[in-house]
Protein backbone atom coordinates (compact mmCIF):
# COMPACT_ATOMS: atom_id res chain seq x y z
CA UNK A 1 0.00 0.00 0.00
CA UNK A 2 1.14 3.43 -0.94
CA UNK A 3 1.74 5.74 1.82
CA UNK A 4 1.44 9.53 2.43
CA UNK A 5 2.25 11.92 5.28
CA UNK A 6 0.35 14.98 5.76
CA UNK A 7 2.05 17.41 7.53
CA UNK A 8 0.15 20.37 9.02
CA UNK A 9 -0.44 21.93 12.05
CA UNK A 10 -4.15 23.49 11.45
CA UNK A 11 -6.20 20.39 12.07
CA UNK A 12 -8.71 21.34 10.15
CA UNK A 13 -6.86 21.69 6.66
CA UNK A 14 -5.43 18.38 7.48
CA UNK A 15 -8.25 16.84 7.58
CA UNK A 16 -10.04 18.28 4.58
CA UNK A 17 -6.78 17.40 2.55
CA UNK A 18 -7.28 13.85 3.93
CA UNK A 19 -10.99 13.23 3.10
CA UNK A 20 -10.32 14.93 -0.82
CA UNK A 21 -7.29 13.00 -1.14
CA UNK A 22 -8.71 9.50 0.54
CA UNK A 23 -11.38 9.78 -2.07
CA UNK A 24 -9.37 10.39 -5.17
CA UNK A 25 -6.96 7.50 -3.80
CA UNK A 26 -8.76 5.28 -1.79
CA UNK A 27 -6.12 2.39 -1.62
CA UNK A 28 -3.54 4.75 -0.49
CA UNK A 29 -2.68 5.43 3.59
CA UNK A 30 -2.74 8.14 4.83
CA UNK A 31 -0.62 9.58 8.03
CA UNK A 32 -0.92 13.05 9.76
CA UNK A 33 1.58 14.65 11.28
CA UNK A 34 1.01 18.06 13.42
CA UNK A 35 4.09 19.71 12.97
CA UNK A 36 7.69 19.31 11.37
CA UNK A 37 9.44 17.60 14.33
CA UNK A 38 6.24 14.80 14.56
CA UNK A 39 6.75 14.89 10.55
CA UNK A 40 10.48 14.34 11.02
CA UNK A 41 10.22 11.54 13.44
CA UNK A 42 7.71 9.68 10.94
CA UNK A 43 9.83 10.19 7.84
CA UNK A 44 13.03 8.71 10.25
CA UNK A 45 10.78 6.03 11.06
CA UNK A 46 9.04 4.73 8.05
CA UNK A 47 9.41 5.48 3.99
CA UNK A 48 6.40 7.56 1.99
CA UNK A 49 5.59 7.82 -1.10
CA UNK A 50 5.09 11.45 -0.80
CA UNK A 51 4.84 13.97 1.93
CA UNK A 52 2.53 16.97 1.73
CA UNK A 53 4.15 19.78 4.09
CA UNK A 54 2.99 23.17 4.79
CA UNK A 55 5.62 25.46 4.96
CA UNK A 56 4.42 27.62 8.61
CA UNK A 57 4.84 25.67 11.13
CA UNK A 58 6.18 26.06 14.57
CA UNK A 59 8.73 24.18 15.92
CA UNK A 60 10.23 23.15 12.84
CA UNK A 61 9.06 24.60 9.49
CA UNK A 62 8.59 23.00 6.53
CA UNK A 63 11.68 24.19 4.99
CA UNK A 64 13.42 23.25 7.57
CA UNK A 65 11.57 19.66 7.59
CA UNK A 66 12.42 19.11 3.46
CA UNK A 67 16.44 19.94 4.07
CA UNK A 68 16.74 17.49 7.07
CA UNK A 69 13.96 14.77 5.46
CA UNK A 70 16.21 14.89 2.47
CA UNK A 71 19.59 14.33 4.25
CA UNK A 72 18.15 11.27 5.76
CA UNK A 73 16.15 10.54 2.36
CA UNK A 74 17.47 11.68 -0.38
CA UNK A 75 14.57 10.14 -2.30
CA UNK A 76 11.72 11.62 -0.50
CA UNK A 77 8.97 13.56 -2.80
CA UNK A 78 7.78 16.83 -1.11
CA UNK A 79 4.78 18.86 -2.20
CA UNK A 80 4.64 21.89 -0.28
CA UNK A 81 2.18 24.34 0.79
CA UNK A 82 1.91 27.91 1.28
CA UNK A 83 0.52 30.44 2.19
CA UNK A 84 0.32 33.96 -0.13
CA UNK A 85 2.65 35.67 2.20
CA UNK A 86 5.50 33.00 1.56
CA UNK A 87 5.56 31.98 -1.96
CA UNK A 88 9.11 33.25 -2.47
CA UNK A 89 9.76 30.86 0.40
CA UNK A 90 7.84 28.11 -1.56
CA UNK A 91 10.40 28.56 -4.65
CA UNK A 92 12.91 28.10 -2.68
CA UNK A 93 11.73 24.80 -1.46
CA UNK A 94 11.88 24.07 -5.66
CA UNK A 95 15.43 24.61 -5.47
CA UNK A 96 15.89 22.95 -2.01
CA UNK A 97 14.63 19.92 -3.86
CA UNK A 98 10.61 19.89 -3.45
CA UNK A 99 8.86 18.62 -6.20
CA UNK A 100 5.87 21.07 -6.43
CA UNK A 101 4.03 24.01 -3.71
CA UNK A 102 0.47 24.67 -3.76
CA UNK A 103 -0.48 28.00 -2.49
CA UNK A 104 -3.92 28.57 0.11
CA UNK A 105 -6.49 28.79 -0.36
CA UNK A 106 -6.49 24.99 -2.26
CA UNK A 107 -7.74 24.78 -5.57
CA UNK A 108 -8.81 20.83 -5.00
CA UNK A 109 -8.33 20.21 -8.86
CA UNK A 110 -4.83 21.80 -8.69
CA UNK A 111 -4.01 19.90 -5.23
CA UNK A 112 -5.04 16.35 -6.90
CA UNK A 113 -2.80 17.11 -9.86
CA UNK A 114 0.00 17.72 -8.38
CA UNK A 115 -0.34 14.94 -5.69
CA UNK A 116 -1.09 12.57 -8.26
CA UNK A 117 1.80 13.74 -11.21
CA UNK A 118 3.85 13.65 -8.20
CA UNK A 119 3.52 9.78 -6.75
CA UNK A 120 3.76 9.11 -10.73
CA UNK A 121 7.14 10.48 -10.54
CA UNK A 122 7.89 8.33 -7.35
CA UNK A 123 6.73 5.56 -9.46
CA UNK A 124 8.45 6.15 -12.29
CA UNK A 125 11.77 6.79 -10.36
CA UNK A 126 11.45 2.98 -8.34
CA UNK A 127 10.91 1.53 -11.71
CA UNK A 128 13.80 3.58 -12.87
CA UNK A 129 16.15 2.10 -10.31
CA UNK A 130 14.68 -1.52 -10.34
CA UNK A 131 15.67 -1.08 -14.11
CA UNK A 132 19.21 0.22 -13.18
CA UNK A 133 19.55 -2.75 -11.01
CA UNK A 134 18.46 -5.41 -13.57
CA UNK A 135 20.65 -3.84 -15.81
CA UNK A 136 23.70 -3.78 -13.56
CA UNK A 137 22.70 -7.69 -12.74
CA UNK A 138 22.81 -8.20 -16.94
CA UNK A 139 26.00 -6.02 -16.99
CA UNK A 140 27.60 -8.64 -14.30
CA UNK A 141 26.60 -11.32 -16.67
CA UNK A 142 27.97 -10.45 -19.44
CA UNK A 143 31.04 -9.58 -17.93
CA UNK A 144 31.43 -12.96 -17.06
CA UNK A 145 31.04 -13.88 -20.34
CA UNK A 146 33.72 -12.19 -21.44
CA UNK A 147 36.51 -13.06 -18.27
CA UNK A 148 39.83 -13.50 -19.18
CA UNK A 149 41.37 -16.90 -17.35
CA UNK A 150 45.00 -17.12 -17.00
CA UNK A 151 47.54 -16.29 -15.08
CA UNK A 152 50.66 -16.77 -16.87
CA UNK A 153 53.27 -13.58 -17.69
CA UNK A 154 51.76 -13.04 -21.17
CA UNK A 155 48.41 -13.02 -20.12
CA UNK A 156 49.13 -10.85 -17.23
CA UNK A 157 50.92 -8.41 -19.50
CA UNK A 158 47.38 -8.34 -21.66
CA UNK A 159 45.43 -7.42 -18.68
CA UNK A 160 47.93 -4.72 -17.81
CA UNK A 161 47.49 -3.48 -21.34
CA UNK A 162 43.86 -3.19 -21.19
CA UNK A 163 44.14 -1.48 -17.87
CA UNK A 164 46.10 1.26 -19.64
CA UNK A 165 44.74 1.60 -22.99
CA UNK A 166 41.27 1.31 -21.32
CA UNK A 167 40.64 5.00 -19.61
CA UNK A 168 41.95 6.56 -23.14
CA UNK A 169 40.41 7.08 -26.60
CA UNK A 170 43.35 5.43 -28.17
CA UNK A 171 42.27 2.82 -30.99
CA UNK A 172 43.75 -0.69 -30.51
CA UNK A 173 44.96 -2.88 -32.74
CA UNK A 174 44.59 -6.80 -31.24
CA UNK A 175 46.62 -9.37 -33.27
CA UNK A 176 47.53 -12.88 -32.59
CA UNK A 177 45.60 -16.22 -34.16
CA UNK A 178 42.25 -17.49 -34.47
CA UNK A 179 40.47 -18.67 -30.84
CA UNK A 180 43.01 -17.13 -28.75
CA UNK A 181 41.11 -14.49 -27.19
CA UNK A 182 41.26 -11.34 -29.21
CA UNK A 183 37.35 -10.62 -29.15
CA UNK A 184 37.24 -11.17 -25.29
CA UNK A 185 40.63 -8.03 -25.06
CA UNK A 186 38.28 -6.03 -27.27
CA UNK A 187 35.36 -6.38 -24.78
CA UNK A 188 37.56 -6.02 -21.89
CA UNK A 189 38.83 -2.49 -23.32
CA UNK A 190 35.32 -1.42 -23.72
CA UNK A 191 33.82 -2.68 -20.31
CA UNK A 192 36.77 -1.00 -18.61
CA UNK A 193 36.40 2.01 -20.56
CA UNK A 194 34.15 5.45 -20.07
CA UNK A 195 32.31 4.19 -23.12
CA UNK A 196 30.78 1.22 -21.19
CA UNK A 197 27.42 3.26 -20.83
CA UNK A 198 27.41 3.26 -24.24
CA UNK A 199 27.46 0.45 -26.57
CA UNK A 200 29.75 -2.01 -28.26
CA UNK A 201 28.99 -3.36 -31.67
CA UNK A 202 30.95 -5.88 -33.56
CA UNK A 203 31.36 -6.09 -36.98
CA UNK A 204 32.59 -9.63 -39.02
CA UNK A 205 34.40 -7.63 -41.53
CA UNK A 206 35.25 -11.38 -43.30
CA UNK A 207 31.56 -12.11 -43.20
CA UNK A 208 30.02 -9.36 -44.45
CA UNK A 209 29.98 -9.78 -48.86
CA UNK A 210 32.29 -6.70 -50.42
CA UNK A 211 29.48 -5.22 -52.06
CA UNK A 212 27.50 -4.87 -48.52
CA UNK A 213 30.47 -3.36 -45.87
CA UNK A 214 29.88 0.03 -47.00
CA UNK A 215 26.30 0.19 -46.14
CA UNK A 216 27.14 -2.33 -43.59
CA UNK A 217 29.58 0.37 -41.68
CA UNK A 218 28.03 3.85 -42.81
CA UNK A 219 23.65 2.62 -43.08
CA UNK A 220 21.85 3.67 -46.53
CA UNK A 221 18.84 5.44 -47.77
CA UNK A 222 15.80 3.70 -49.00
CA UNK A 223 16.57 3.16 -52.40
CA UNK A 224 20.24 3.89 -52.95
CA UNK A 225 20.53 0.24 -54.33
CA UNK A 226 18.49 -2.93 -55.40
CA UNK A 227 17.08 -4.35 -51.77
CA UNK A 228 17.15 -1.10 -50.06
CA UNK A 229 13.78 -0.89 -49.67
CA UNK A 230 14.27 1.22 -46.01
CA UNK A 231 16.54 3.77 -44.86
CA UNK A 232 18.66 1.71 -42.62
CA UNK A 233 21.29 2.66 -39.78
CA UNK A 234 24.89 2.19 -40.16
CA UNK A 235 27.33 0.11 -37.59
CA UNK A 236 29.23 3.24 -37.08
CA UNK A 237 26.07 5.52 -35.91
CA UNK A 238 24.80 2.58 -33.68
CA UNK A 239 28.28 2.82 -32.05
CA UNK A 240 27.92 6.44 -31.27
CA UNK A 241 29.11 6.68 -27.75
CA UNK A 242 30.54 3.91 -27.62
CA UNK A 243 32.94 1.39 -28.50
CA UNK A 244 32.81 -0.36 -33.00
CA UNK A 245 34.71 -3.86 -32.60
CA UNK A 246 35.92 -4.19 -36.25
CA UNK A 247 36.97 -8.21 -36.26
CA UNK A 248 38.79 -9.82 -39.01
CA UNK A 249 39.66 -5.99 -40.03
CA UNK A 250 42.72 -8.14 -42.21
CA UNK A 251 40.13 -8.87 -44.39
CA UNK A 252 38.71 -5.56 -45.85
CA UNK A 253 38.01 -4.79 -49.27
CA UNK A 254 40.37 -1.91 -50.65
CA UNK A 255 37.74 -0.47 -51.65
CA UNK A 256 35.70 -0.22 -47.75
CA UNK A 257 39.33 0.31 -46.81
CA UNK A 258 39.46 3.72 -48.13
CA UNK A 259 35.47 4.67 -46.63
CA UNK A 260 36.80 3.38 -43.39
CA UNK A 261 39.97 5.40 -43.14
CA UNK A 262 37.60 8.60 -44.52
CA UNK A 263 35.54 7.71 -41.61
CA UNK A 264 38.18 7.60 -39.07
CA UNK A 265 40.07 10.68 -40.44
CA UNK A 266 37.08 13.19 -40.44
CA UNK A 267 35.30 11.27 -37.47
CA UNK A 268 32.13 11.59 -39.68
CA UNK A 269 30.21 8.94 -41.84
CA UNK A 270 27.99 9.04 -45.08
CA UNK A 271 25.33 6.42 -45.62
CA UNK A 272 25.12 5.21 -49.10
CA UNK A 273 23.33 6.94 -51.50
CA UNK A 274 23.14 9.99 -49.66
CA UNK A 275 24.99 13.37 -49.56
CA UNK A 276 24.29 14.00 -45.80
CA UNK A 277 27.15 13.44 -43.02
CA UNK A 278 26.67 12.52 -39.50
CA UNK A 279 28.83 12.90 -37.24
CA UNK A 280 29.99 10.05 -34.87
CA UNK A 281 31.72 9.95 -31.85
CA UNK A 282 33.60 6.03 -31.62
CA UNK A 283 35.95 4.55 -29.91
CA UNK A 284 37.20 2.16 -33.01
CA UNK A 285 39.08 -1.39 -32.12
CA UNK A 286 40.24 -3.74 -35.00
CA UNK A 287 41.04 -7.20 -34.35
CA UNK A 288 42.94 -9.92 -37.52
CA UNK A 289 44.82 -13.08 -37.05
CA UNK A 290 46.60 -11.79 -40.29
CA UNK A 291 50.42 -10.46 -40.44
CA UNK A 292 49.44 -6.94 -41.17
CA UNK A 293 53.14 -6.09 -42.59
CA UNK A 294 52.79 -8.81 -44.86
CA UNK A 295 49.29 -8.07 -46.24
CA UNK A 296 50.73 -4.38 -46.64
CA UNK A 297 53.62 -5.57 -48.76
CA UNK A 298 51.31 -8.10 -50.97
CA UNK A 299 48.99 -4.82 -51.28
CA UNK A 300 46.48 -5.79 -49.97
CA UNK A 301 45.74 -3.37 -46.73
CA UNK A 302 46.31 0.06 -46.79
CA UNK A 303 49.24 1.44 -44.74
CA UNK A 304 47.81 4.50 -43.64
CA UNK A 305 44.84 2.77 -42.09
CA UNK A 306 47.23 0.10 -40.68
CA UNK A 307 48.45 3.02 -38.59
CA UNK A 308 45.58 5.02 -38.12
CA UNK A 309 43.67 1.96 -36.56
CA UNK A 310 46.81 0.62 -34.69
CA UNK A 311 48.10 3.33 -32.04
CA UNK A 312 48.80 0.72 -29.92
CA UNK A 313 48.80 -3.08 -30.38
CA UNK A 314 47.98 -5.91 -28.42
CA UNK A 315 49.48 -9.42 -29.82
CA UNK A 316 47.34 -12.26 -27.50
CA UNK A 317 49.83 -15.03 -27.94
CA UNK A 318 48.76 -18.84 -28.84
CA UNK A 319 48.14 -21.12 -26.46
CA UNK A 320 50.83 -23.52 -27.15
CA UNK A 321 52.92 -19.74 -25.63
CA UNK A 322 51.32 -20.11 -22.25
CA UNK A 323 50.63 -23.85 -21.39
CA UNK A 324 50.56 -23.03 -18.01
CA UNK A 325 46.83 -21.36 -18.57
CA UNK A 326 45.56 -24.81 -19.60
CA UNK A 327 45.01 -26.05 -16.00
CA UNK A 328 43.00 -23.25 -15.06
CA UNK A 329 40.79 -22.88 -18.30
CA UNK A 330 40.49 -26.69 -18.26
CA UNK A 331 38.54 -25.73 -14.24
CA UNK A 332 36.96 -22.73 -15.47
CA UNK A 333 35.69 -24.29 -18.86
CA UNK A 334 34.27 -27.54 -16.66
CA UNK A 335 32.45 -24.77 -14.16
CA UNK A 336 30.93 -23.04 -16.73
CA UNK A 337 29.63 -25.93 -18.79
CA UNK A 338 28.57 -27.69 -15.43
CA UNK A 339 26.30 -24.10 -14.79
CA UNK A 340 25.44 -23.99 -18.16
CA UNK A 341 23.77 -27.60 -17.72
CA UNK A 342 22.71 -27.40 -13.91
CA UNK A 343 25.13 -29.94 -13.52
CA UNK A 344 28.33 -30.49 -10.76
CA UNK A 345 31.41 -29.62 -12.49
CA UNK A 346 33.26 -32.54 -13.23
CA UNK A 347 37.36 -33.46 -12.18
CA UNK A 348 39.92 -33.38 -14.23
CA UNK A 349 42.84 -35.52 -12.92
CA UNK A 350 46.09 -34.58 -13.00
CA UNK A 351 46.86 -37.24 -15.63
CA UNK A 352 44.49 -35.89 -17.68
CA UNK A 353 45.61 -32.86 -17.62
CA UNK A 354 49.18 -33.22 -18.61
CA UNK A 355 48.14 -34.99 -21.67
CA UNK A 356 45.97 -31.64 -22.32
CA UNK A 357 49.42 -29.92 -21.97
CA UNK A 358 51.44 -31.94 -23.77
CA UNK A 359 49.07 -31.59 -26.96
CA UNK A 360 49.44 -28.72 -29.60
CA UNK A 361 46.25 -25.88 -29.99
CA UNK A 362 46.17 -25.06 -33.18
CA UNK A 363 42.83 -23.63 -32.46
CA UNK A 364 43.86 -22.35 -29.53
CA UNK A 365 41.51 -21.74 -26.33
CA UNK A 366 38.35 -22.07 -28.70
CA UNK A 367 39.84 -26.04 -29.29
CA UNK A 368 40.29 -26.54 -25.86
CA UNK A 369 36.86 -25.71 -24.02
CA UNK A 370 35.38 -27.78 -27.44
CA UNK A 371 37.85 -30.58 -25.78
CA UNK A 372 36.90 -29.79 -22.59
CA UNK A 373 33.57 -30.11 -23.62
CA UNK A 374 33.57 -33.31 -24.87
CA UNK A 375 35.13 -34.79 -22.53
CA UNK A 376 32.42 -33.95 -19.90
CA UNK A 377 30.05 -35.42 -22.12
CA UNK A 378 31.85 -38.93 -23.13
CA UNK A 379 34.54 -39.51 -20.02
CA UNK A 380 33.76 -40.82 -16.73
CA UNK A 381 32.83 -38.94 -13.17
CA UNK A 382 36.29 -37.98 -12.84
CA UNK A 383 37.90 -37.09 -16.66
CA UNK A 384 41.03 -39.45 -16.72
CA UNK A 385 44.51 -39.63 -18.94
CA UNK A 386 42.80 -42.64 -20.79
CA UNK A 387 39.78 -40.75 -21.29
CA UNK A 388 41.43 -38.26 -23.22
CA UNK A 389 43.06 -40.75 -24.93
CA UNK A 390 40.29 -42.37 -26.26
CA UNK A 391 38.15 -39.55 -27.26
CA UNK A 392 40.84 -36.95 -28.53
CA UNK A 393 42.23 -37.63 -31.70
CA UNK A 394 45.69 -35.08 -31.75
N1 LIG B 1 41.65 -16.23 -21.44
C1 LIG B 1 40.45 -16.77 -21.70
N2 LIG B 1 39.67 -17.16 -20.68
C2 LIG B 1 38.47 -17.75 -20.90
N3 LIG B 1 37.97 -17.95 -22.12
C3 LIG B 1 38.69 -17.58 -23.18
C4 LIG B 1 39.98 -16.97 -23.01
N4 LIG B 1 40.45 -16.69 -24.25
C5 LIG B 1 39.53 -17.10 -25.13
N5 LIG B 1 38.47 -17.64 -24.50
C6 LIG B 1 37.27 -18.25 -25.12
O1 LIG B 1 37.72 -18.89 -26.32
C7 LIG B 1 36.84 -18.64 -27.40
C8 LIG B 1 37.58 -17.90 -28.51
O2 LIG B 1 37.93 -16.60 -28.06
P1 LIG B 1 37.78 -15.30 -28.99
O3 LIG B 1 36.54 -15.38 -29.80
O4 LIG B 1 37.98 -14.10 -28.15
O5 LIG B 1 39.04 -15.52 -29.93
P2 LIG B 1 39.51 -14.68 -31.18
O6 LIG B 1 40.98 -14.55 -31.06
O7 LIG B 1 38.70 -13.45 -31.32
O8 LIG B 1 39.16 -15.71 -32.35
P3 LIG B 1 38.87 -15.43 -33.92
O9 LIG B 1 40.10 -14.81 -34.48
O10 LIG B 1 38.62 -16.81 -34.44
O11 LIG B 1 37.67 -14.55 -33.97
C9 LIG B 1 35.68 -17.86 -26.83
O12 LIG B 1 34.68 -18.76 -26.44
C10 LIG B 1 36.28 -17.19 -25.59
O13 LIG B 1 35.29 -16.94 -24.64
Amino acid sequence: MQKILIVEDETAISSVLQSILSDELPTHEFIIAADGLEGFKYIEKEDFDLIISDIKMPKVSGTELLKQALQVKPESTFVMISGHADIDTAVDCLKEGAYDFISKPIDINRLITSVKNALNKEKLAKENKTLQKENSTLKKKVSKKYQMIGESPALKKIHDMIAKVASSDARVLITGPNGAGKELVAHAIHSQSERSRGPMVEVNCAAIPSELIESELFGHVKGSFTGAIKDKQGKFELAHNGTIFLDEIGDMSLIAQAKVLRALQESKVSPVGSDKEIKVDVRVLAATNKNMQKEIEAGRFREDLYHRLSVIEIYVPPLDDRKEDIKLLVDYFAKALADEQGTAPKFFEEGALKSLESFSWTGNIRELRNIVERLIILGGNTVTAEDVAAFVRK
